[in-house]
């Protein structure tokens, strides 16, 4: 019921017109039959002209008011949808980084596809659903007006069918949710043949294993799909069946309780078969309110869970006002990674050090000693659990880290290229060709309206390119988690002994994570990890 009542605040229309056109869609429908049954039983030539303006009036009134409604319902429910799409947007965007990484995508996928498509189909049927409710308590009324016996019989004959249709789809919807986890599946195991094609291809058995496992999943969704049309073709033929012992119920049954029953049996077995497509529209609405309220309840949720996550709103002036820091400082920054019972699994001892100007520091250390853990601290990405990290001595502040990442140029190792030059205004085009030539991307790529042609380039060349983004913002601190890694030994000499120094020079401050030993005597200073320490080399 409570979200029933969400679901009329989140639709946000008119609700008393809505009301006033879904009753009367029904009272058009209800006059079409009254109008038609009222011209069968007229005398030849007694008022033709009329019935046939009552019947044109009725059906204009059924079709203007339904029209309205099913407009009203369809507008309402996509500006709904877009509504709660925007909210996630910006609840995701809003959310800390640590935050998101522990609700995970697919979460926040389900919720923007899968639920809102559900909305978007359900929506309509519960709306049909409550104006065919109104329609029956209209036709209600006027086969009581009929007979009193056929209202009675037909109302227990109504109960009887929506119980029976209800039960059916509840049914239907539990193998419908079977179908989709086995469709999951098999798309998932045909996702991994593709992305694993390549280690597929050198091992013939491991490929006749993921066959195997595919055709298994495939009969699965094949068994339930089957299951499915079982189902329906159950149902499509008992319903059919219900709609002729209606019949004989109006033409057989009626008339051994009443005898004036004869005069009226036409009218009454016309507007009963007219509540046969009411019903089953009613049973259908049903299961859907179902389905919106929990499609609303996931959204919901989520947005619960995401708002939950917000960072700090940014300050007005939260870090000292000169843009390019003489000191980047970590003042005893720690954090701990922890299991589901709260355990430490793995965790970063303090770390003091001291970034400068011009300057070129070196962070290097094994697999597993916590470098990544450090650089994503470093860059703000992730909130020390202690410590603080300061610019020019001054603290930044919990509201003022939205800031401080700003002012840093990233490449991270699992960093992401977007095509266009995004929150990037004003690039100075000859600043663009500048850098690919610097980066000897010359005639590889190019930007064009503010996207680079292709990022169809080599590992090494994309990366490069990555690298070229985070400096068209002039960052006057820059970040780089084993950039050279993947680049040719030639370009790497290039980048630690020209590009590395002269980056330097502009006044940045630079720090990298790099195992590249030959090439330290670049760095001012030269920090090492092991588990979880960092200790300086010099
Ligand atoms: N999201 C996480 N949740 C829990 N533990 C994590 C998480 N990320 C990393 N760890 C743990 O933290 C430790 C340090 O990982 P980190 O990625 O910082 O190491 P690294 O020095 O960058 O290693 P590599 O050189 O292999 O990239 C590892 O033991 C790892 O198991």
């Amino acid at each position: 019921m409570e979200m029933l009542r969400q679901l009329l605040r989140d639709l946000d229309m008119d609700k008393g017109k809505f009301l006033l056109m879904l009753v009367l869609s029904a009272l058009g429908t209800t006059m079409t039959i009254a109008v038609v049954n009222m011209a069968l039983k007229r005398e030849a030539g007694d008022g033709e002209f009329m019935f046939a303006v009552y019947f044109l009036l009725s059906i204009f009134l059924y079709s203007s008011a339904q029209r309205f409604v099913m407009m009203e319902v369809a507008k309402g429910a996509e500006r709904m949808i877009a509504e709660q799409r925007r909210d996630i947007l910006a609840a995701t965007r809003a959310a800390d980084y640590t935050s998101l990484q522990r609700i995970g995508r697919a979460p926040i996928y389900k919720a923007v596809t899968q639920e809102t498509q559900t909305i978007s189909n359900t929506l309509p049927m519960i709306v049909v659903g409550a104006q065919q409710s109104v329609l029956l308590i209209f036709m209600s009324f006027y086969i009581a007006y009929l007979s009193g016996v056929a209202f009675v019989l037909i109302g227990l004959f109504g109960i009887f069918a929506v119980w029976f249709h209800v039960t059916g789809l509840t049914g239907l919807r539990k193998r419908t949710e079977a179908l989709k986890r086995t469709q999951n599946r098999l798309f998932e195991a045909f996702s991994g043949m593709l992305a694993g094609r390549k280690e597929i291809a050198f091992n013939e058995a491991r490929g006749q294993d993921v066959v195997t496992h595919i055709q298994a999943q495939s009969g699965r969704t094949r068994a339930n799909t089957g299951r499915i049309r079982r189902h329906w073709a159950k149902q499509y033929v008992l319903t059919q069946t219900l709609f002729y012992i209606l019949l004989g119920v109006m033409v057989f049954v009626v008339p051994m309780f009443t005898e004036t029953y004869h005069d009226v049996v036409i009218q009454a077995t016309m507007a009963a078969l007219f509540m046969i497509g009411s019903l089953s529209n009613v049973a259908q609405g049903i299961p859907a309110v179902n389905d919106t309220a929990r499609a609303l309840r996931t959204i919901h949720a989520l947005n619960d869970q995401l708002r939950a996550c917000e960072q700090a709103p940014d300050d007005e002036e939260p870090l000292p006002a000169e843009r390019h820091p003489r000191t980047l400082a970590l003042d005893a920054v720690g954090y701990a990674f922890q299991d589901s019972h709260g355990s430490p699994t793995f965790t970063l001892q303090p770390v003091d050090a001291t970034f400068h100007r011009g300057k070129i520091a070196f962070i290097t250390g094994g697999n597993g000693s916590g470098k990544s853990t450090l650089f994503r601290l470093m860059t703000g990405l992730v909130h020390p659990q202690e410590g603080r990290i300061l610019i020019d001595g001054e603290p930044v502040p919990p509201e003022g880290f939205g800031a401080y990442r700003d002012r840093i140029g990233v490449v991270f190792s699992d960093y992401y290229l977007f095509r266009s030059l995004l929150g990037l205004d004003d690039v100075d085009p000859s600043r663009v060709s500048e850098l690919l030539a610097r980066f000897e991307l010359t005639g590889k790529v190019e930007l064009s309206d503010g996207a680079f042609t292709t990022t169809d380039l080599s590992s090494g060349q994309r990366k490069r390119l990555a690298l070229i983004v985070a400096l068209l913002q002039d960052p006057p601190i820059l970040m780089l988690d084993e950039w050279a890694a993947d680049q040719d030994p030639h370009f790497r000499k290039v980048f630690y002994r020209d590009i590395l120094p002269s980056l330097a020079a502009e006044g940045r401050i630079i720090i990298c994570i790099s195992h590249d030993e030959q090439y330290f005597d670049i760095a001012d200073s030269l920090y090492a990890m092991a588990d979880g320490r960092m200790s300086k080399v010099r």
